[in-house]
């Protein structure tokens, strides 16, 4: 059976010797490939280095710097990287056949070499480089594949936003960070009103588009490039504030409430209002040693249930309410409703 031909390579030879380099080059170009020539090993480097050929025959004797100090330099100068280099020399000792594959050789061939075992060789070569270069993009895809699966890992499926286990790191990341700079941290728990009553009214197809909506309308009210909003569950929102102290979270509890009466999604079947609303908890607080995760959770999450408990389609902060009983006719007004 004859051979599946080869693709043409791009050979370089260096050999000093211009009839032996020349006889080498016209059999390989009579097998299709193409030629570069070069007639010693530092010109043969300078070669490599610009035409990145895709195999080397690379003669070992030769005046000045020899083939095994250009196999080296190439090498080196190549690094991650690999092109086959075979060796052609007329030394045929054992310990010549070692010192050019320690220099970096892939093959070393004994002159005269026939024509069937030069390009059996290349073959070999080419076989090799096939698998290698299948390797890399096996790789690449994998750390793509991986890159994926991480961000993926990360997002809630529905809204695109970051789900609850990246929000908790993320969480426990900024208590850090606005601890060592005694920064102020705002938490804020969201939940849909009359959620449950969306549904039945609408169908949970709806209700899931009314989630995408919800979580648009967040993000877009996330401005600063640390604020992070994530779905914290079925119907319930999370969002950190890094550097947002008590005035700064009422403001953007402000905005989040005006931002959903001005895009006033139809609730067919709510008690707080006739568009989609939401309520939320805030807390915020300058985080010491003994601030966690659970901790700041659980008083947003109580800030929210006196949010609900007050009627809904507002925020609450028990931080606020005690500014709020401080100075309670002052330009605060009421104690909850935003
Ligand atoms: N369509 C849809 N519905 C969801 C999803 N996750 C949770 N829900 C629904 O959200 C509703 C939440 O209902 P409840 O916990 O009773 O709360 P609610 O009706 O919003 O009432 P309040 O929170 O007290 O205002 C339930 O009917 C859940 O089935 C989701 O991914 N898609």
């Amino acid at each position: 059976m004859l051979p599946t031909p080869l693709p043409p390579l791009r050979v370089l030879v260096v050999d000093d010797q211009r009839s032996t380099r020349q006889l080498l080059a016209a059999q390989l170009r009579a097998a299709g490939h193409t030629v570069l020539e070069s007639d010693s090993g530092p010109d043969g480097l300078l070669q490599f280095g610009r035409h990145k050929p895709d195999l080397v025959l690379l003669d070992v004797e030769m005046p000045g710097e020899d083939g095994y100090w250009a196999a080296r330099q190439m090498r080196a100068a190549e690094a991650g990287d690999w092109t086959p280099i075979i060796f052609l020399s007329s030394r045929d000792q054992d310990q010549d056949l070692w010192q050019g594959i320690e220099s970096g050789g892939d093959d070393y061939l004994v002159r005269p070499v026939s024509t069937t075992v030069l390009h059996a060789k290349l073959r070999a070569m080419q076989r090799l480089r096939r698998m290698q270069s299948r390797l890399l993009e096996l790789s690449d895809e994998l750390r793509a594949s991986n890159e994926q699966l991480s961000r993926l890992s990360q997002e809630d499926a529905l809204t695109g936003l970051m789900n609850r286990r990246a929000f908790d790191a993320r969480l426990q990341h900024e208590i850090a960070s606005a601890r060592r700079d005694l920064q102020p941290l705002t938490l804020v728990l969201c939940d849909v009103d009359h959620f449950k009553g969306y549904n039945d009214s609408l169908g949970h197809v709806e209700g899931d588009s009314c989630l995408q909506h919800v979580a648009q309308l967040l993000r877009q009210t996330c401005r600063r490039p640390r604020d992070c909003a994530a779905r914290y569950g079925g119907e319930e929102f999370a969002l950190i504030l890094p550097g947002t102290p008590r005035s700064g979270a009422m403001t953007f509890a402000r905005a989040v409430l005006r931002t959903f009466a001005l895009s006033a999604r139809p609730h067919p079947n709510s008690a707080a209002a006739a568009h989609v609303t939401l309520s939320g908890g805030i807390t915020t607080c300058v985080p010491d040693a003994g601030t966690t995760v659970e901790g700041l959770l659980q008083r947003a999450d109580d800030a929210l249930y006196n949010a609900k408990s007050r009627g809904r389609n507002r925020f609450f902060s028990f931080e606020m309410q005690m500014d709020t009983l401080e100075q309670r006719h002052s330009s605060w007004g009421g104690l909850d409703k935003i």
